[in-house]
Formats: C-alpha cells, sequence, structure tokens
C-alpha cells in the first residue's frame, strides 16, 4: 500500500538554518517562495537582468539575486525555470556555483529523467512536485489548505535527502494533503501522460469537439460555451470533492443514465488505444525528443498552434461572458 506522509511525518525544521534559492518566479516559483517564506524559510529567488518578474518578488517583500549569486548563497536550489530553458540555466549559472552536500530540487523531473541535466555525484537531488497549478499551490496555501505533492530522491549524499524533501513539501503546505513518494521516472512519466491525454490534451479537446457540434448545429454559441466549457469547472469541482459517484449523486438520475449510455461511445476502444501510444511515446522519449528539438528550432510548430487555438469561437465568445462574471479573476 502506498505510503502517505502528512504533517506529523515532516519535520520543518530541517530548513533552519538552510537558504533556499527558487530558481524562477512564474507559475511554481512564485507559490514555493512566498509559500515558504511564509513557512518561516529562509528564501532568495534566482532569476535575470531584465526579468518581469523580478519587480513583482520584490514587491512581494522577497530577497532576489541573478540565478548564479542565489545558487552560490543557497543550500537548498529548486530549479522552477521553465523545462526547456533548464539545462542551459544549469550549465550556465547553477553547476558552477553547487557546493558539495548542497541539494539540488526540482518540481518535474523531465531534465534529469532524460538526461539534459546530469548533477555532479556530491550533491543530494530531489523532486518535490505538487499535483497541481502554481496558482492554485499558492492560493490553497493562503487559505490554510495544500495541493498535494510526491516527492523522489534521486541522490542522497548526506542520507537526509528524503527529510528534506518531506521539509520542503510541508513548506509549500502539502502535508496539509498528503505527500506520497515516488521516482523521477514515475513522476515524469505519468505527469507527462497525464497532462496530454486527460487533463490539457484530453479536456480542450473533449470541450472543443463538445463545443463545435452544437454550434455547427445551429445551437447559440453562447450557450454551447456554458454547457461544455463554463459547467466543467462546476462537475469537476463536485468529482474533486467526493469522487465520481458523488457527481453522480448530485447531477440529476436524467444525466446519470445519459453519462453510462453515452460516455463509451466517446472514450472509445480506439481512444484507449491512442492512450497507450501516447504513453509510449512519453515513455520511449519521442515525446521528449521533439519538444526539445521544437525549442531548439524556436518553436515554430508551438507557436503556430498556440495562435490558432486562442483565435477559435470557444475563446472569442468566451472573453465576452466571462466579462459579466466579474469573480472569475485570472
Ligand atoms: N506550471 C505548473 O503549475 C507546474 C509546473 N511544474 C514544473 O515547474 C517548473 C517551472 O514551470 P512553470 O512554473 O510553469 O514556469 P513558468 O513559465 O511559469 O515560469 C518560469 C520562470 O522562470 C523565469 N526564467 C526564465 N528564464 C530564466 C533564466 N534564464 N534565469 C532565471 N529565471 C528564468 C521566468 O522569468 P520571466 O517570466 O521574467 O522570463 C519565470 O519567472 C517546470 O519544471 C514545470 O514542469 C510542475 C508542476 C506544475
Ligand atoms: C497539468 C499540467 C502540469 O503537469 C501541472 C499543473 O501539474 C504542468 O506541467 O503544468
Ligand atoms: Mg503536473
Ligand atoms: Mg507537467
Amino acid at each position: 500500500m502506498t505510503k502517505m506522509y502528512y504533517e506529523n511525518d515532516c519535520n520543518l525544521g530541517l530548513l533552519e538554518g538552510k537558504t533556499v534559492a527558487v530558481i524562477g518566479y512564474g507559475s511554481q516559483g512564485h507559490a514555493h517562495a512566498l509559500n515558504l517564506h511564509e513557512s518561516g524559510v529562509d528564501v532568495i529567488v534566482g532569476l535575470y537582468e531584465g526579468s518581469k518578474s523580478w519587480s513583482l518578488a520584490e514587491e512581494a517583500g522577497l530577497k532576489v539575486a541573478i540565478a548564479a549569486e542565489a545558487v552560490a548563497a543557497a543550500d537548498v536550489v529548486m530549479m522552477l525555470v521553465n523545462d526547456e530553458k533548464q539545462a542551459k540555466l544549469y550549465r550556465e549559472s547553477v553547476e558552477p556555483n553547487l557546493k558539495a552536500g548542497n541539494y539540488l530540487a526540482f518540481a518535474h523531473g523531465f531534465n534529469v529523467h532524460f538526461g539534459q541535466i546530469v548533477p555532479p555525484e556530491d550533491v543530494n537531488v530531489f523532486m518535490v512536485a505538487p499535483k497541481g497549478p502554481g496558482h492554485t499551490v499558492r492560493s490553497q496555501y493562503e487559505k490554510g489548505r495544500g495541493v498535494p505533492c510526491l516527492v523522489a530522491v534521486y541522490q542522497d549524499v548526506t542520507g537526509n535527502t528524503k527529510d528534506v524533501a518531506l521539509a520542503y513539501a510541508a513548506g509549500l503546505g502539502g502535508a496539509r494533503a498528503g505527500i506520497i513518494e515516488t521516482t523521477f521516472e514515475e513522476e515524469t512519466e505519468t505527469d507527462l501522460f497525464g497532462e496530454q491525454a486527460v487533463l490539457c490534451g484530453g479536456v480542450t479537446e473533449l470541450i472543443k469537439a463538445g463545443f463545435d457540434t452544437l454550434v455547427e448545429a445551429g445551437y447559440q454559441p453562447e450557450v454551447a460555451y456554458f454547457e461544455c466549457l463554463h459547467e466543467m469547472k462546476l462537475i469537476v469541482d463536485m468529482i474533486n470533492q467526493g469522487g465520481l459517484s458523488y457527481m453522480r449523486y448530485s447531477v440529476s438520475d436524467t444525466a446519470e443514465y445519459g453519462d453510462y449510455t453515452a460516455g463509451k461511445r466517446i472514450v472509445t476502444e480506439d481512444t484507449r488505444k491512442e492512450m497507450k501510444k501516447i504513453l509510449e511515446e512519453v515513455q520511449d522519449g519521442s515525446f521528449a525528443k521533439n519538444w526539445i528539438l521544437e525549442n531548439q528550432a524556436n518553436r515554430p510548430a508551438f507557436s503556430a498552434k498556440r495562435r490558432m487555438e486562442q483565435n477559435h469561437p470557444i475563446e472569442v465568445v468566451g472573453k465576452e461572458l466571462r466579462k459579466m462574471m466579474t469573480w472569475l479573476k485570472k
């Protein structure tokens, strides 16, 4: 049975007297830096001259330095720069400033697992991967809650790396929700599969396909938007709160019957076969290779796709409708 770790299993005191350099101040970076700071940890944010995040971090009351200086001042270095930028930053600013016995940390195993970063043997390496977006890691912490985290140890030189990782995850608020121990391999492969097949790729295509079907059949785009996109969150919130059965308890029996009769016609055996292929492409490194090459080519396909997706009619109608829902602040 999977071992879960909660607040009583974590000793935040292990970070006392240590400085944590949080490199990057984006979605995850701002959440890690602010949550740890408010948990009493000494934090320094590492960025680059001209970074738009610099003034945000300073205005939030955090110490900020260029990445190389932050690493030099730190005992624990958390890499929260975009995955595709990490290898270069590591070579230029992180590795030359790491000291024996330091802790090098990641929130996702991509670069270590796929060999883009090879840490020195005298450095501890761990991962604390929140299972949620950075902005939620922050907002949940502020409410006294937490986002579940995975922890993994890749190299343990000092003998206490797992405990330091648990302390870090507790400082983030993760121990309030639950922490699971994993490996870099398991986290990397499940995270990439989950975001491609279910959470991001799967959900957005499902929403658009439903919206397009209704609009092409002559229904109002506004009605299609509320039905297929806006209400998705309301349904998923229930699933999150009480599982699939709780959602099915709350919706009408008519909806529940339709769920059972239609669901498998949408996610068919072919869809499941394709999911297996997507998982294989993650496991055998083809997805990682394509993403690394796409970045080396300055992202031609990624940028074109982003532009097209931003102009999809569901985005156009949604922008207008959300103006009236002033509580939906980004
Ligand atoms: N987004 C998420 O919720 C999740 C992300 N992760 C992982 O967390 C890591 C960070 O991702 P994410 O938070 O999305 O990243 P973001 O793109 O949101 O933020 C990246 C940050 O890095 C800064 N940055 C970029 N280049 C450099 C550089 N050369 N030196 C110093 N800082 C730099 C950026 O500054 P500026 O903007 O000024 O350029 C920005 O503050 C990744 O490994 C990702 O897989 C894990 C779980 C969830
Ligand atoms: C689902 C996307 C994610 O894996 C995440 C928020 O957990 C990411 O890489 O941003
Ligand atoms: Mg994830
Ligand atoms: Mg991810």
